[in-house]
């Protein structure tokens, strides 16, 4: 079992540079990739298996175990996004859903203290989520994305403000759309945050991508 002990600040901590990735949105080898992302020092991992092309079955089961393994050694937080069993199976860190996902509630009573996330659209969504159990909340896609085949429309910055000035302060992470050149602003609107797949996962070099990318959260920090 997972040693790791979540409270507030670290969950805030665990937001600030969360990596998203599956097979399919890398050019090069994904352990090579998620290699790359924990030496330049990513806060968390969603491991995102799904889309055109994504492994299914053991091959999906083994990508996920190597991915947790390797998150694990490096103190690396390791999520599985929409499939519950398999966060269980391979003893996750925590389970990120969305609203056409297993429902929150329901996911919360089955994994315990392990860290859930949610996506959230807006602020009834949100407000849902809190209630449900979430330990924070995705909240996207703020910017244009082409990585999510059935994204919505970008909401643009200020859904994040809005949730702050609604009172709610549940950790908050921006996602679609986010690069070193936006992710000062999602900061400096709410987000304690940025989660990002194609920054890092089609970068040349990942390992700079996600330090350029920490200097630009860090920057919306100050
Ligand atoms: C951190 C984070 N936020 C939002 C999402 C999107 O989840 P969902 O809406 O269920 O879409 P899929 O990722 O499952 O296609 C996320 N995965 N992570
Ligand atoms: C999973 C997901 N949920 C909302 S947007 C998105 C995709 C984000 O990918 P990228 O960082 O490449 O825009
Ligand atoms: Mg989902």
């Amino acid at each position: 079992m997972s040693d790791l002990v979540w409270n507030e600040t670290a969950i805030r901590r665990a937001m600030q540079l969360y990596f998203i990735m599956g097979s399919n949105n890398c050019s090069k080898a994904p352990l090579h990739v998620l290699n790359e992302a924990i030496e330049g020092g990513i806060t968390m991992f969603q491991f995102r298996e799904k889309g055109s092309g994504a492994l299914k079955g053991d091959g999906k089961t083994k990508l996920a175990y190597q991915m947790r393994e390797m998150c694990r050694r490096h103190g690396v937080p390791f999520i599985v996004n929409d499939d519950v069993d398999l966060a269980l199976a391979i003893d996750a860190d925590g389970v990120h859903v969305g609203q056409k996902d297993e429902a929150a509630a329901a996911v919360r009573l089955r994994i315990g203290s392990r860290l859930l996330g949610v996506s959230a659209y807006n602020r009834e969504e949100a407000e849902a989520a809190i209630r449900c159990g979430a330990d924070y909340v995705g909240v996207g896609p703020l910017f244009a994305t082409k990585t999510k085949e059935d994204a919505k429309a970008a909401s643009g910055l200020h859904v994040l403000a809005e949730l702050r000035e609604a009172g709610i302060t549940i950790p908050i992470v921006g996602i679609g759309g986010i690069t070193a050149a936006n992710a000062g602003e999602v900061i400096r609107f709410g987000a304690d945050g940025v989660s990002v797949i194609t920054a890092i996962s089609l970068a040349e070099q990942p390992a700079a991508a996600v330090r350029e990318l920490r200097q630009a959260v860090l920057a919306g920090k100050s």
